[in-house]
């Protein structure tokens, strides 16, 4: 059997992310692109620690930090895995970095563009690999999904794509110390879940992949209730296609389980289905045959885990192969999702501290 490689995990904080990675890290499976060890566990507590490590990882050993300090300066570990809010990210990855360790950084990957590239320029002096942890973009699926699209032009010329993100929050009753609360940890629904359907918009509107993406024109509003961005609402354009989209997310409403994203082009329409935008199931091609009439073929890609453990592969393969980005989430992209978003923001009248900085 070929070797595969070995990485082993520091992992930042002990939030709800951390526990559903980890869970996946640490289940047996068939063929396995990587190994993945739970090394060390770093918290704002020991006991914490303990008590994710004993819930989470029952059958690993991970040493057992009070600090996150500590992580970064063990030298057994080989990758920090930063699931703090996103205010947090650019210091956790700068300290990682700072101390030579190799980054995957939850989504939103920083607060703005400017944070983003200060990382990224860190890595760079370091020579160490760091990427965004966008879990959607390094599904099985989305690589079927943009092949059909784009490669075999499964519905013909692409014109059309919505996206909708939607997760009910009593913003009000929520603790002042809450991520989803606090706009200094982050609050608000375009960096948290209006990412997902902002990246399902540049999935299906944008062949060129993120090596060479198109940037779109951007026309966004935003809504805000107790102080933090609560809807936003985005029409994608691109230039060069006429490819429209548009994207939405909120606080203020239900996520109805089904269509996550639809895309649709001259000769059918691509929906895919599942839980919410960042948790899809399958999806279906619908070919048009005559007037009204369409053909349709189910897609699916089954697996055992959430689906954490595609991004983990492709970091530890990454970090084997001595490469420092993502091919899938490389750091110019990561910059430009959050410029996008930034521009979003700014049309949207969403101000975060660190803007001012
Ligand atoms: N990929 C995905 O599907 C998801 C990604 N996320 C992303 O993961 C990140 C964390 O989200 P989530 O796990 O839901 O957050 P949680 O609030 O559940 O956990 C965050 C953890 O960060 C640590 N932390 C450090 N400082 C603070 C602080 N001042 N306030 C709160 N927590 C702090 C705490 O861990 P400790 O005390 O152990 O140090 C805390 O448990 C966000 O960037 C979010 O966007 C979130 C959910 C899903
Ligand atoms: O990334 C996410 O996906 C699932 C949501 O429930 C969560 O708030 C968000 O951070």
């Amino acid at each position: 059997m070929a070797e595969i490689p070995t990485c082993r995990w520091g992992i930042v904080a002990t939030g709800l992310i951390s526990s559903w990675f980890v869970a996946d890290l640490v289940l047996e499976r068939d063929n396995p692109k990587a190994r993945h060890v739970i090394q060390a566990i770093g918290s704002s507590s020991a006991q914490k620690g303990k008590d994710f490590a004993a819930k989470y990882c029952p059958n690993a050993s991970p040493t057992i930090y009070g600090s996150y300090a500590e992580i970064y300066a063990d030298p057994e570990v080989d990758c920090v895995y930063v699931g703090t809010p996103m205010s947090f990210h650019k210091k956790n990855c700068l300290d990682a970095i700072a101390a030579g360790k190799n980054v995957l950084c939850e989504k939103a990957f920083t607060i703005n563009a400017k944070e983003a590239r200060e990382v990224f320029d860190a890595a760079k002096k370091k020579g160490v690999y760091v990427a965004e942890a966008m879990w959607l973009r390094h599904r099985p699926m989305v690589t079927k999904f943009r092949q059909l699209l784009f490669d075999n032009n499964a519905i013909g010329n692409v014109a059309l794509a919505t996206s909708n993100f939607a997760l009910p929050l009593d913003i009000p009753g929520l603790p002042a110390t809450s991520r989803y609360k606090d706009p200094e940890l982050g609050a608000g629904t375009l960096l948290d879940i209006g990412i997902y359907p902002l990246t399902w918009l540049i999935l299906s509107l944008d062949s060129n992949g993120p090596q060479s993406p198109e940037d779109p024109k951007v026309i966004a509003t935003q809504t805000h209730s107790s102080g933090v961005e609560a809807t936003t609402s985005v029409i994608l354009h691109y230039p060069s296609t006429g490819r429209q989209g548009v994207l939405t997310s909120t606080f203020m409403t239900e996520q109805i389980r089904g269509t996550v994203c639809r895309v649709q082009g001259s000769e059918g329409y691509i929906d895919v289905i599942g839980e919410k935008p960042s948790h899809p199931e399958y999806f279906v091609v619908y070919r048009k045959q005559s007037e009204g009439k369409f053909s349709s073929e189910k897609f699916e890609f089954p697996h055992k885990d959430q689906g954490f453990l595609f991004e983990a592969d492709n970091t530890a393969v990454d970090i084997a192969a001595k490469k420092h980005e993502s091919a899938i989430m490389p750091w110019k992209e990561s910059i430009r999702v959050m410029e996008l978003m930034d521009e979003i923001r700014r049309q949207g009248g969403t101000v975060y501290s660190q803007d001012k900085e």
